[in-house]
């Protein structure tokens, strides 16, 4: 089923197409990667998609519907969008900030606070433990952590991440990817931005490759991690490694 599709989308920033003419389907059970190297769009492209910026040519469609056609409270329930690491957060306790997750649910305070889909959030993203701490009191991953557990309490079909492992340890990078996968597994579509490759091909079902604003490649891992476009679009190249753990290196 397909949950969401942008096609064609640009957008022009300082005299620059910063996307240009992407477009890409997302399907219910599927986790997404989207890649490339720095400011190539890819936080711009997943703004898009979320509905928080308007395309100056092309669409985006959420479940059929133009998304800027839909108000945001129903798309909030629909689509949950975590930022790259901005802002320090408040200083209110980890479980009332993840119950903000109900809000578009039009559940607020207590009631917000004990739903089960706060707990299991808190729970699938290991933060029971710090539940009682204040926000503004966290660790870079443990934020990371509690933002993606904020988005899980609102349970939309759709989750579009930015960067959602910069932060995480080892450990907890396997976590979150993992979980990105049980979640597929329920029938959510997750795109997720990353910049470790050797993840992204282990844990997404497809990749989609942008570079200077366009999507130049979309497909399996092993379709668009080839040696050839890491060289031409990140500037790298691939040494391969034989009965290594991590079969390759990439070398400048
Ligand atoms: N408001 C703006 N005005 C001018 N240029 C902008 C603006 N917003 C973004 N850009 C430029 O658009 C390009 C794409 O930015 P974007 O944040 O989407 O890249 P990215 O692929 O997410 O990069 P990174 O991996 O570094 O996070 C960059 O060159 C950035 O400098």
């Amino acid at each position: 089923m397909i949950l969401m599709q942008a096609q064609d989308i640009s957008l022009t920033r300082g005299g620059r197409k910063v996307v240009d003419a992407a477009s890409l389907t997302l399907e219910a059970g599927r986790v997404m990667g989207l890649i490339g190297p720095n400011g190539a769009g890819k936080s711009t492209a997943l703004r898009m998609l979320a509905g928080l910026l308007k395309p100056d040519y092309g669409h985006v469609r959420l479940q059929d519907r133009d998304i800027g056609r839909i108000g945001a409270e129903m798309r909030a329930r629909q689509v949950a969008f975590i930022p790259q690491d901005g802002q320090k957060p408040p200083p209110m306790p980890v479980r009332a900030l993840v119950a903000l997750g109900r809000l578009p649910h039009g559940q607020a305070g207590e009631r917000a606070a004990g739903h089960p889909a706060v707990e299991d959030a808190l729970a699938a993203t290991d933060m029971l433990e710090l539940q009682n701490r204040p926000a503004s009191h966290l660790s870079g991953g443990e934020r990371a952590r509690m933002n993606l557990a904020r988005a899980l309490a609102t349970s939309t079909p759709v989750i579009l991440a930015d960067e959602p492992i910069a932060a995480l340890d080892p450990a907890h990078a396997l976590s979150m990817m993992q979980l990105f996968r049980v979640l597929a597994a329920q029938g959510k579509g997750i795109v997720v931005v990353l910049h470790d490759l050797a993840l992204a091909a282990r844990f997404c079902d497809e990749l989609v490759l942008m570079h200077q604003g366009r999507v130049v490649r979309h497909g399996l891992p092993e379709q668009v991690l080839q040696d050839t476009i890491m060289g031409s679009v990140y500037g790298v190249t691939v040494k391969r490694i034989e009965n290594a753990v991590i079969p390759w290196a990439l070398c400048r």
